[in-house]
């Protein structure tokens, strides 16, 4: 691999050579990502990540640093690092945090399972961080098992709504511009203040745009840069597009992002995003009974009014259940017909709990009770059905919600539509708000 600058030492040396490099280079790094170079025998070049994650959240208003901040009880960090080591052809995530939080960074990268991920010290400003993170990627560190990509990804530790769609935009651009970043539509309009504190101009908002995260770099545009940079630019910089352009000539091609892409910096950034991270894991439900499809069956009634409150409703005797958890479904309906006891609901609980599927989210089971109140004494279904408590705080060391309904069952027809129609407005909100407060509770449809 060969050292870096190539021969000069100076900036206006080091950006010309950049020049150079991007013509021949750039054109076979384009070629590689399209496959075109594959048939050549060239390997795919190597793409790293950068996340810059030793801020102290100020505008957070909290003492826990945002990025450790819980989102359904687990930190926002790991959602980020989530998103990006589900990224195959990300091989190494370089993660920059303070010496204080090296010990808790390392908790989460434990208890999350977290994969390929590297730390290092973050600095006391952005910038810095964002250069020891480089730095640790650099091929001239010692005792580091990290090798020099040829494309860095950097992206904020606490912008968890990054997709695979948008990190290979930015590589890709990255790879023929050499530098690259995320942009989105401007909300309000960027005015600049006089010094008497007056409006002095305004930006025509349409034509601005807010830079935002992931971007992407060709490692040794933006190592240069930072190697270059001022302490000014150190201490003062929010922008590393800048940087590239400034130290070495490099015009970063902007890639029009998603809405999901923005930044939690304040409190009510980390509701919006637990709401979207429900939003998202309540999409998929499950229904579990112990009929085939085609039966006759209250459960099946109560299926079908689930499909007008939930988007993706699947129906299983239990057979594929197993596929079902390793599909990723995180909320489960457990119906029990004619029957106050919970030996099916703790079979499912048992599949669960050895699955670890409630790792990364909080797994919900609602166990349906079709009940006749009046066939056997209450008293006795009311003591079993109370188990449910015990139940409920045992799983919930696991992640795992578990919620009792209860349906007045067999009744005429008209009340039992009406039952079922509740029941399943019930779910869906069990499903969608995930309260821990209400587990173990029997709810009545
Ligand atoms: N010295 C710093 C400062 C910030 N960051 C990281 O840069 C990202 C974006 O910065 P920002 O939103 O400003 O985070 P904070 O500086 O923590 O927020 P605040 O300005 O409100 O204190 C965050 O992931 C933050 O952890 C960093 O790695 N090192
Ligand atoms: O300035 P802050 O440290 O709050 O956040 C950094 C942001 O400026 C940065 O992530 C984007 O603007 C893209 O550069």
């Amino acid at each position: 691999m060969e050292s870096w600058p190539p021969g000069g030492s100076g900036p206006a040396e080091a950006g010309r050579r950049l020049r150079d490099l991007r013509g021949a280079d750039l054109a076979a790094s384009a070629s590689l990502l399209s496959g075109a170079g594959a048939e050549a025998g060239c390997s795919a070049p190597a793409v790293a990540a950068v996340l810059p994650a030793g801020g102290s959240g100020e505008r957070m208003g909290v003492p826990t640093p945002k990025q450790f901040c819980p989102i359904l009880e687990r930190p926002l960090i790991s959602y980020t690092l989530q998103a990006l080591e589900r990224v195959s052809w990300i091989k190494d995530i370089v993660v920059a945090v303070t010496g204080e939080n090296m010990e808790a960074m390392k908790c989460i990268i434990q208890r999350y399972q977290h994969k390929g991920i590297s730390l290092v010290e973050s600095g006391v400003t952005r910038h810095r961080s964002i250069f020891n993170g480089l730095k640790a990627l650099a091929e001239d560190q010692p005792n580091c098992r990290l090798s020099k990509p040829e494309v860095v990804i950097i992206h904020d530790a606490v912008r968890p709504f990054v997709e695979e769609d948008v990190l290979l935009k930015v590589v890709t651009a990255a790879k023929e511009h050499g530098a690259a970043g995320a942009i989105r539509p401007l909300v309000s309009t960027v005015i600049s203040p006089s010094v008497d504190g007056c409006l002095d101009h305004s930006l025509e908002r349409a034509r601005h745009r807010a830079s935002e995260m992931p971007q992407a770099f060709l490692f040794d545009v933006i190592y240069e840069a930072y190697q270059q940079c001022s302490d000014y630019d150190l201490e003062f910089g929010t922008e590393c597009l800048h940087l590239a352009l400034k130290y070495c000539h490099i015009k970063a091609k902007l890639i029009e992002g998603s809405p999901d892409l923005w930044k939690v910096t304040y409190k009510r950034d980390l509701y919006a995003a637990e709401s979207i991270i429900k939003e998202r894991i309540s999409q998929q439900i499950c229904v579990v009974m112990d009929t085939k499809e085609d039966e006759e069956h209250v459960g099946h009634r109560l299926e079908e009014m689930l499909k007008n409150e939930l988007n993706h409703v699947k129906v299983t005797s239990g057979r594929d259940l197993q596929q079902i958890i390793l599909e990723q479904c995180y909320n489960f309906v457990r119906v029990n017909v004619m029957t106050s006891d919970f030996e099916e609901t703790q079979k499912l609980l048992n599949m669960l709990e050895e699955s670890n599927l409630s790792i990364l989210y909080p797994v919900v089971v609602i166990s349906v009770q079709f009940l006749d109140y009046e066939s056997v004494p209450f008293g006795q279904k009311m003591e079993n059905l109370m188990q449910i408590r015990e139940f409920a705080k045992q799983v919930k060391k696991r992640n795992i919600l578990l919620y009792g309904l209860l349906v007045y069952y067999p009744q005429d027809e008209q009340k039992l539509q009406e039952s079922l129609r509740h029941g399943a407005t019930i779910i869906a909100a069990l499903i969608k708000e995930r309260n821990s407060g209400l587990i173990g509770q029997l709810l009545v449809a």
